[in-house]
């Protein structure tokens, strides 16, 4: 069976002439909260709902819990895309227990009042939701999305829009759901929050999913190291043995060393006389934020 809750093998939508999402392969392991990161207009909800079956596809494969057979595997998922959708004259129980009926689940007052315990309304749970907050409405939709107990949550900018409480409330929901073994695909184009609680990213700029790393591949990049471009790699590599410098990695031609102890100047000397051109060489240290921006195409990216 594949290791993957989630693959996808060049899924592309488009609309018209318009390619939203790009021949993406997104792979999503069980348990892992991911972050799916991209601008506005990226492709994120257009990925998410052929995902979830809202769109069709124009392209590519999707394969759910190991499987092509797309419609079992949607019943084990839940989607929370765009505005809950919530019934604003009826209260916070009710409306769970809208989608109880919906679903056919009988005696389900056990389970709405655990969701409502879960998502923090529980105290609220007879109140019209029409003067709900934003941050409630989010979270009461996401309380009516676990009704049918999803094994993976797609989640579509759960935290547009909420203010600092809101996106902390939500964001300790997710990591309860994380424990109960609940995998988790979270859009989003607010970096910083994401950073703190996926273990696994995707970036996706103009439909393409530039990049895919785990929370241990961001955080090493975004290590404080001394920075290298030369011309000729196989000679650094020698160069930086010879001087017993080993805890570094290398992306073509630009080097990391991430013992900041090195003596530059002489390792800038060494390269030379070995015949290597250095074209730079610096201390780098990027913000995990910095480096999402740099992926996503750069600050004047649109
Ligand atoms: N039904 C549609 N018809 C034509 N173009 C569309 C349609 N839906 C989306 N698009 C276009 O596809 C691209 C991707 O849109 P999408 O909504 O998936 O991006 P996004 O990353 O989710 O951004 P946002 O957070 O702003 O929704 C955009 O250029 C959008 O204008």
């Amino acid at each position: 069976m594949s290791e993957y809750i989630l693959e996808t093998t060049s899924l592309t939508k488009k609309f018209g002439k318009k390619t939203a999402v790009d021949a993406v392969e997104m792979h999503v392991k069980a348990g892992e909260i991911y972050g799916f990161i991209g601008r506005n207009g990226a492709g994120k909800t257009t990925f998410l709902k052929m995902i979830a079956n809202l769109l069709h596809k124009s392209n590519g494969d999707i394969k759910l819990f190991g499987s092509t057979d797309l419609t079992p595997a949607r019943g084990r998922i839940g989607v929370l895309i765009e505005n809950p959708g919530l019934y604003p004259a009826m209260s916070a129980y009710d409306n769970i227990k809208m989608k109880c009926i919906l679903l056919g689940i009988k005696d389900s007052d056990k389970k709405i009042k655990e969701l409502l315990e879960l998502v923090g309304l529980e105290k609220v749970a007879k109140k019209n939701t029409k003067n709900f907050s934003l941050g409630m409405k989010q979270r009461l939709g996401l309380a009516i999305t676990l009704v049918n107990d999803p094994e993976l949550l797609l989640l579509d900018e759960p935290i547009n829009g909420l203010d600092p409480q809101g996106i902390i409330e939500i964001r300790e929901i997710l990591l309860k759901l994380q424990k109960r073994g609940m995998t988790i695909i979270i859009s989003s184009h607010i970096l910083e929050e994401l950073g703190k609680i996926a273990n696994r990213y995707g970036v996706i700029a103009s439909g393409q999913l530039i990049k895919e790393l785990t929370r241990d591949q961001l955080e090493e990049l975004s290590k404080n190291a001394i920075q290298i471009e030369v011309d000729d790699v196989a000679e650094s590599i020698r160069v930086l043995k010879k001087l017993n410098i080993d805890n570094y990695d290398h992306e073509d031609n630009i080097f990391r060393i991430y013992d900041l102890n090195v003596d530059r100047a002489k390792l800038n000397s060494t390269l030379v006389v070995n015949g290597v051109l250095v074209s730079s060489i610096f201390e780098q240290s990027e913000s995990v934020e910095d480096l999402f921006v740099d992926m996503m195409g750069g600050a004047n990216y649109v």
